[in-house]
């Protein structure tokens, strides 16, 4: 009963027998998978029916599983996030939230034993490693504590290298909340329990990010890596945006809307001359000296220090320092050392290159991203900057991770027409960028 549809399933129809096989063939990583937001409809379908009836949530949860059932239109991004209390009433007690996690990591990890009708592939896995990411809740059944160990121990039934966990910090949390999650989460990572990460998620709009770097800081300084949700919709301030590229996570989630100035600040990027910047900018990549330059500020400050000094220095006549020649001279020779120093500024930066998890259908359907074409993929893709493929939500997006790949393979307007080898690159710079790896 677990539909694909939308343009991950339109992409997929288009790609022959032989392609799909090929996609299937590679051994992918999916890094972005929210726990609640991936959980089979069917298994939804079956939680609601073994709940006790209750007048307080019967229906709601009856016309979630219906929109979810017939495919959601969303008009925006914070019409996706109230879907989430019906799911929630579902998943409150041990014995359900094991049997979501269950299912969850059997549809990434086990080959399905009822292909779809009409399926023109045998199915395979659809990943060889999955980090599961979820937001320890605590219910009247569960502490955030045991809400954790009862994910792990589903999580702990399959291999290291096959799967682990993302603890999830949900931005509308309260300090005292966000503290008690990073504490369960270092617990039992220091316990040696799969716990790999923790993520900043919820719905972009809410919350102020600053109020949460000491967290992720404890959660950092214990050994834990951070990924985080950013500038996911156009309403993320760079301010926010800044704040976050501070904590220098080791992933970035979305990163839609990230500016071109923020890139050129915190990656070491070498921008390809011709291609464009992300947040739907088409200006060419173009010098330092140029006003439009995301570091034009720092180099024109630095172009006038040098210009100042080059003239006190200067042993010219009056007269000589007159002519056009000198002005010339000593014009070149300020720009010469401000781009130096803007290149030091870079160097000094040092590497800085996190991996971008991409979650095409999603941004799609949120309306985030407007095409296959405009998406930021294009921009990190022609930089050679990693990147991750990503379901997100597989339930109210309705995809699959091979969808998300077919994506990238089926030729335009169906998908990015890439060729097998860039996707074969894509597929290895996600398993690069597993947090789980060698822990
Ligand atoms: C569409 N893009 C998104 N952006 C931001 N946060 C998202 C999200 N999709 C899901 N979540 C976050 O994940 C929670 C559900 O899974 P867990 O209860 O943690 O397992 C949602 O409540 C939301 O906070």
């Amino acid at each position: 009963m677990s539909t694909i549809s939308g343009p991950s399933a339109a992409a997929l129809h288009s790609l022959s027998p032989s392609e799909i096989r090929f996609l299937q063939s590679l051994p992918k990583a999916e890094l972005h998978a929210h726990l609640n937001g991936s959980i089979p409809l069917q298994t939804l379908v079956e939680l609601a029916q073994d709940l006790p009836p209750s007048t307080d949530t019967d229906n709601e949860i009856a016309g979630t599983i219906e929109r979810l059932r017939s495919g959601l239109t969303l008009d925006e991004i914070s019409d996706f996030f109230p879907l989430f209390p019906a799911i929630y009433a579902l998943t409150s007690t041990p014995s359900a939230l094991s049997r979501a996690t269950r299912d969850v990591l059997d549809a990434f990890l086990k080959p399905r034993n009822d292909p779809l009708p009409g399926s023109i592939y045998t199915p395979t896995p659809e990943c060889a490693y999955i980090e599961l990411r979820t937001t320890p809740r605590a219910t009247a059944h569960l502490s955030r504590y045991t809400y954790l160990t009862t994910v792990l121990d589903e999580i702990e039934k399959f291999r290291p290298d096959q799967a682990a966990l993302i603890v999830s910090i949900d931005r509308r949390m309260s300090d005292a909340d966000a503290a008690e999650c990073v504490h369960v989460a270092i617990a039992l990572w220091d316990a040696g329990r799969r716990v790999v990460g923790l993520d900043l998620c919820g719905d972009p709009r809410r919350g102020d990010v600053s109020t949460f770097e000491k967290h992720f800081r404890r959660g950092k300084d214990a050994g834990l890596s951070v990924t985080v949700h950013i500038a996911e919709t156009r309403e993320n301030t760079a301010v926010e945006s800044r704040i976050l590229l501070g904590w220098h996570p080791d992933r970035l989630g979305h990163a839609t809307f990230l500016s071109r100035e923020y890139i050129a600040l915190f990656f070491t990027d070498v921008p390809q001359p011709g291609t464009c910047g992300p947040s739907n900018s088409n200006t060419n990549i173009i010098q330092p000296w140029d006003p439009r330059h995301p570091l034009h500020h720092t180099f024109f400050a630095a172009y006038r220090k040098h210009l100042e000094r080059i003239r006190n220095e200067s042993t010219e006549s009056e007269e000589s320092r007159q002519t056009l020649s000198f002005h010339f001279d000593t014009d070149k020779g300020a720009r010469r050392a401000a781009l130096k120093d803007v290149e030091a500024l870079m160097k000094e930066r040092g590497v800085y290159k996190p991996c971008i998890e991409i979650c095409l259908s999603s941004n799609l359907l949120c309306g985030t991203v407007r095409s296959l074409e405009a998406h930021h993929i294009q921009y990190y893709l022609a930089n050679n900057h990693p990147i991750s493929i990503c379901t997100d939500d597989t339930l109210p997006f309705r995809t699959t991770l091979l969808g998300e790949y077919a994506l990238l393979l089926a030729k335009p307007p169906l998908g990015l027409g890439l060729n097998h080898e860039q996707v074969r690159r894509i597929a290895q710079m996600g398993m690069d960028a597993r947090f789980g790896k060698g822990k």
